[in-house]
C-alpha cells in the first residue's frame, strides 16, 4: 500500500532554474528507502520539494489516505528556552496525544536513548549526538505514518547508532515507511529495501540493491560501487 507518491517534474531555489528535474517514485507502508547521492545532487532539496518548502515545485506530491509524517532534519532544531520535556509537552499538545500514553512512551523513548537524565536540561546545549537523538524521539513520539529523515548517522555513537536502528526496525514493523537520505552507503545496505539514487538533480537508477546492480551493470556490485560508477560514470578496474 503506497503511502507517498512523489511526482516532482522540476522544482528549485529560483524561478526557471531547476535544481532537480523528474523525480519519480512511491514509497509503499513498512518500507525503508535510502535516498543516496553525493554532495550537492539534489537529496535535500528532492526532501524540501516532498515538505512543500521549495517556492518553484511542478510536479505532485501525495500523502496517501492524509498519511502524517515526521520530518527529521540533519541539523538539529530547537527552541532555546525550552527543556526536552517542554518540547515533548508542546508536540504532545499540538499533537493531541493522549498524555499517559505518550508520557508513558516519552519515558521509555528517554530511558532508552538514554536522555532521561538530561530531559529537563535545554537540547540547545546538547552535544550535537544528543541533540539528534533529542529529535528522534521527538519524531517517534508521535507514531508518524511516514518518516523523512536527513542523515540520521552523522555524530551518532555506535550505541546510538544500533538503538536507532532498532528503533527504525519497530516503526516499520508498526507499519510506518521512511526516507531516508545518507551518506553511509554500508548501513544503508544493509537495512534500505530500496534505493533512490540521485545524480545531477535527476533520478539515475532506483530499486533493490539488485536492481540497481542490473541498471549499473555491476552484477557482483556493493551500493558503493554502483554510487561510484553512477558518480564518476566508471568503475574502479
Ligand atoms: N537554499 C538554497 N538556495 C539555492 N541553492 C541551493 C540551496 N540549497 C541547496 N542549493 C543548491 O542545490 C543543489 C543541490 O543541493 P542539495 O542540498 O539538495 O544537495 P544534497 O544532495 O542534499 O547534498 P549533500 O550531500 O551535500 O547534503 C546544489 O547545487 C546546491 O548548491
Amino acid at each position: 500500500m503506497v503511502l507517498l507518491n512523489v511526482k516532482i517534474k522540476s522544482a528549485g531555489y529560483e524561478k526557471d532554474e531547476a535544481t532537480i528535474q523528474q523525480v519519480d517514485f512511491s514509497i509503499d507502508k513498512g518500507e525503508l528507502i535510502g535516498l543516496i547521492g553525493p554532495n550537492g545532487a539534489g537529496k535535500s532539496t528532492t526532501i524540501k520539494a516532498i515538505l512543500g518548502l521549495l517556492e518553484y515545485n511542478s510536479g505532485a506530491i501525495e500523502f496517501m489516505d492524509n498519511a502524517s509524517y515526521s520530518y527529521i532534519p540533519e541539523r538539529p532544531v530547537f527552541y532555546d528556552e525550552l527543556t526536552l520535556w517542554e518540547h515533548l509537552d508542546f508536540v504532545a499538545a499540538v499533537e493531541g496525544l493522549d498524555d499517559q500514553a505518550y508520557q508513558e512512551k516519552a519515558n521509555r523513548l528517554l530511558e532508552s536513548y538514554k536522555l532521561a537524565e538530561h530531559a529537563h536540561e535545554m537540547p540547545a546545549k546538547y552535544s550535537k549526538g544528543m541533540q539528534q537523538k533529542a529529535m528522534l524521539i521527538l519524531a517517534m513520539i508521535t507514531e508518524p505514518d511516514v518518516y523523512i529523515i536527513d542523515e540520521p548517522f552523522i555524530g551518532l555513537d555506535p550505541n546510538a547508532m544500533k538503538l536507532f536502528l532498532s528503533s527504525i526496525k519497530a516503526e516499520r514493523e508498526r507499519g510506518a515507511a521512511i526516507l531516508m537520505s545518507t551518506h553511509v552507503l554500508d548501513t544503508a545496505e544493509k537495512v534500505c529495501d530500496r534505493f533512490i539514487i540521485i545524480h545531477k538533480g535527476r533520478l539515475q537508477a532506483e530499486g533493490t540493491l539488485d536492481g540497481i546492480r542490473t541498471q549499473c551493470q555491476l552484477p557482483a556490485g556493493s551500493l558503493y560501487d554502483c554510487f561510484h560508477f553512477i558518480a564518476e560514470g566508471k568503475t574502479d578496474e
